[in-house]
């Protein structure tokens, strides 16, 4: 059966979602943002069936409607949702980072046509805007539903089964849950990279080779503070309950480390480092989800000749061995995608590294 699905917001998540759900044939999807050019992006390159800059019209035949939008704009469509002459049974989700307040604007929803569902893709980008959307985005990712108390088991199913192109793996937990622990494994590490980008911006005033000693190490660990700003600020005000206690707690946890350092005490530095080690090493790995998955690199690749050519050289050169090679997106004119798989974690890794030293971006998701 055909279900118009309506994606307000088509941003780099909007966006990645829309894209993986054109490959069902029975999702028929509108495009809704404020800004003409990502809807034109998204219609040139066949990301949607339809767009328009009012809310109101996309909803006219819609089943399903995903807000994609930053979290402030998505609880004013949550707002608008309730001003509309809804006569249809409509499932309303999205994608907010922070789950509590979105739960509690959709609480005020009085229209007993909608039932609202939660969702939070835990997948994404330092990078936003329609351009940087993959329909990969969220494979083997975990997907938080938090359902308010009207929805239905059967109604949480059709939201999977619209969802199931992005191929993740879902998980219904309570708003407040969530919001604790993306507190503390995402929304926080974001607030401490900046910090880190700061000290070593005050640093690099007074020494100014400094940014030319920024390698590998302080590249990982402060990527995500290229993130959009403003999205941010309002990630960190809808989660600051949550944020203020780990800003307290990692207060005293540096406390307790400068003890250490100050102190020499070897032993229980070494301690502090291993059991951090474990943790961090024992992480569940994307692959190792319900659905198969082999030592995967993404690369993007331009739309021109000899691109992937240039890929596949470059590992012959270098005597790795490609399992699969697969064109995940490739239109005239913009970045393609191209999924490479190998026979070995090691193989994935050196292809990573040396793909990426040779200029290309690349993703291990
Ligand atoms: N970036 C990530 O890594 C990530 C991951 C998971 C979830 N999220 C959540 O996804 C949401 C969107 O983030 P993003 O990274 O895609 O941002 P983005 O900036 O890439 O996209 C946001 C889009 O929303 C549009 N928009 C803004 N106000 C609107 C309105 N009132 N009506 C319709 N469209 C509007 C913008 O024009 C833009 O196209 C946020 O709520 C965020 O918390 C982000
Ligand atoms: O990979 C990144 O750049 C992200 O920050 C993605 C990330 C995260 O892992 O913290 C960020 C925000 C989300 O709500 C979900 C995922």
């Amino acid at each position: 059966m055909k279900r118009t699905v309506v994606i307000a917001g088509l941003g780099l998540i909007g966006g990645s979602l829309a894209k993986s759900m054109m490959k069902s044939e029975e999702n028929y999807i509108i495009g809704y943002d404020v800004n003409q050019d990502s809807l034109e992006f998204a219609r040139l390159n066949g990301i949607v069936h339809e767009s328009t800059t009012s809310f109101k019209e996309a909803l006219q035949n819609a089943d399903i409607v995903i807000l994609a939008a930053p979290i402030s704009e998505s609880i004013q469509l949550i707002g608008i949702l309730n001003e509309l002459p809804i006569s249809k049974e409509l499932i309303v989700s999205d994608v907010a980072s922070v789950k509590t307040s979105i739960i509690k604007a959709a609480s005020s929803l009085t229209n007993n046509k909608i039932t609202f569902i939660g969702g939070h893709p835990m997948a994404g980008s330092h990078k936003r805007g329609i351009s940087a959307a993959k329909a990969h985005l969220f494979e083997n990712a975990t997907y938080v539903l938090t359902p308010s108390v009207r929805s239905t088991e059967e109604k949480v199913e059709t939201l999977k089964d619209v969802l199931k192109n992005t191929r993740s793996k879902f998980v219904v937990l309570s708003p407040d849950e969530h919001d604790e622990m993306t507190g503390v494994v995402s929304h926080f590490p974001h607030l401490i990279a900046s910090s880190l980008v700061h000290q070593a911006k005050k640093w690099g005033d007074t020494h100014t080779y400094l940014p030319n000693l920024a390698a590998g190490g302080f590249r990982d660990i402060t990527r995500i503070a290229s993130s959009n700003p403003e999205l941010w600020q309002d990630i960190f005000y809808h989660n600051r309950e949550k944020m203020s206690v780990l800003l307290e707690e990692w207060i005293q946890e540096m406390i307790d480390l400068k003890v250490l350092v100050d102190n020499n005490k070897k032993n229980a530095m070494i301690t502090y480092l291993q059991n951090a080690k474990n943790y961090r090493d024992g992480l569940p790995s994307k692959d190792k989800g319900v659905i198969p998955s082999f030592y995967d690199v993404y690369v993007d690749i331009k739309d021109q000749t000899g691109s992937i050519a240039a890929v596949a050289q470059l590992l012959a050169e270098h005597r790795i061995s490609i399992k699969n090679i697969e064109i995940l997106e490739m239109r005239e004119g913009i970045t393609g995608v191209l999924r490479l798989s190998f026979y070995s974690k090691k193989a994935q890794t050196e292809s990573a590294i040396l793909l990426r030293n040779n200029g290309f971006d690349t993703t291990i998701l």
